[in-house]
């Protein structure tokens, strides 16, 4: 039977924030069946208890069933810190087949450096940057694949992350600035948001509302952009009355250098995700 979310067996390394938007989101939308889904991690048993009893998956805690939970999977996703890969990844060498598709969430760790710990460069390794909306089926995630991914397991990565949201396949140097807009950026917004409340409370209105109203606004501008097909800038002009209330907003906002900012920020999240990735390579050379 060819490979297909359907009947794949996948396993989780890695039980954190990111493992569990992907497992919500192939969970909750119907297309990854928990019974072919295992989590393990490092030592929280009690994270591993919570993700069964939520999501129905199954976790490893014994070194020999993590082994084995690794050895049956036909995908293994890395789903560790940074500061965690070589360890993590060293961990696998032993154990991955070839046939195995390797998926790796971390930020800024190249394939290159993958392979080079893995001491090969036929394993099938995928490489992605995913967000956490993918828990509720709105995720963005970025994907590029090594050459020694096969056609199959290419459409079954696509299909996993489809999943939980939408895909976009890049050039793995493109990843890094995938991580600043998408991988990142879901805390830009709560961030505008925690500071939209924090000026409708600031101007009279309850916690409730003022938060109730930001919610409903950035929902709304999304969707409109979505669903409108117009510009951001197109749609901003529509608000924007001459000389009203918007206008003063944006001035405010510009006074403040809020697009640059904005966009630096975007920017720096890229470069950061560069600099972790170096890191981690130059690690794994000195370890050689
Ligand atoms: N959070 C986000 O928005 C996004 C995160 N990412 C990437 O996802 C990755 C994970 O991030 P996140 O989920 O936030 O991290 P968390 O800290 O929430 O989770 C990390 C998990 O990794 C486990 N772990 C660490 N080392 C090992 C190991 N050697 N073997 C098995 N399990 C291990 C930890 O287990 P224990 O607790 O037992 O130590 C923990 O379950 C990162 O590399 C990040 O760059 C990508 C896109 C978005
Ligand atoms: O902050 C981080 O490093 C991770 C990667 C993208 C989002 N969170």
């Amino acid at each position: 039977m060819p490979l297909s979310l359907s009947n794949a067996m996948i396993t989780f390394v890695g039980a954190g924030s990111m493992a569990e938007a992907i497992i919500r989101g192939l969970t909750s939308q119907g297309q990854g069946d928990p019974a072919r889904i295992t989590v393990l991690n490092r030592q929280d048993r009690s994270r591993l208890n919570a993700l069964q009893q939520t999501y129905g998956v199954s976790y490893a805690v014994e070194p020999a069933d993590k082994d084995g939970a690794i050895a049956q999977a036909d995908v293994v996703v890395a789903a560790f810190k940074p500061k965690d890969a070589i360890e993590g990844i060293t961990a696998l060498r032993p154990l991955l087949r070839r046939s195995q598709l390797l998926i790796s969430v971390i930020a800024g760790l190249s394939t290159s450096t993958i392979q080079s710990i893995l001491h090969t460069t036929d394993q099938p390794i995928v490489r992605t940057m995913p967000n956490t909306s993918s828990s509720i089926g709105l995720g963005a995630t970025g994907l590029s694949f090594t050459a020694a991914v096969s056609e199959e397991q290419r459409q079954l990565a696509v299909d996993m992350f489809s999943s939980a949201g939408i895909v976009t396949v890049v050039e793995e140097a493109q990843l890094d600035i995938v991580t600043g807009v998408s991988g990142s950026g879901p805390a830009y917004i709560y961030y505008m948001m925690e500071a939209m409340i924090e000026g409708g409370i600031r101007g009279g209105l309850s916690p409730e509302a003022a938060k109730q109203l930001t919610v409903q606004t950035v929902l709304g501008a999304a969707k409109m952009v979505e669903l409108t097909g117009e510009e951001p800038s197109q749609l901003r002009r529509k608000v924007t009355s001459p000389n009203g209330t918007t206008q003063a907003a944006l001035e405010t906002l510009q006074s403040h250098d809020f697009s640059a900012a904005v966009t630096k920020a975007v920017l720096r999240a890229a470069e950061r995700a560069g600099e972790l990735g170096q890191a981690i390579s130059t690690q794994a050379s000195s370890q050689k």
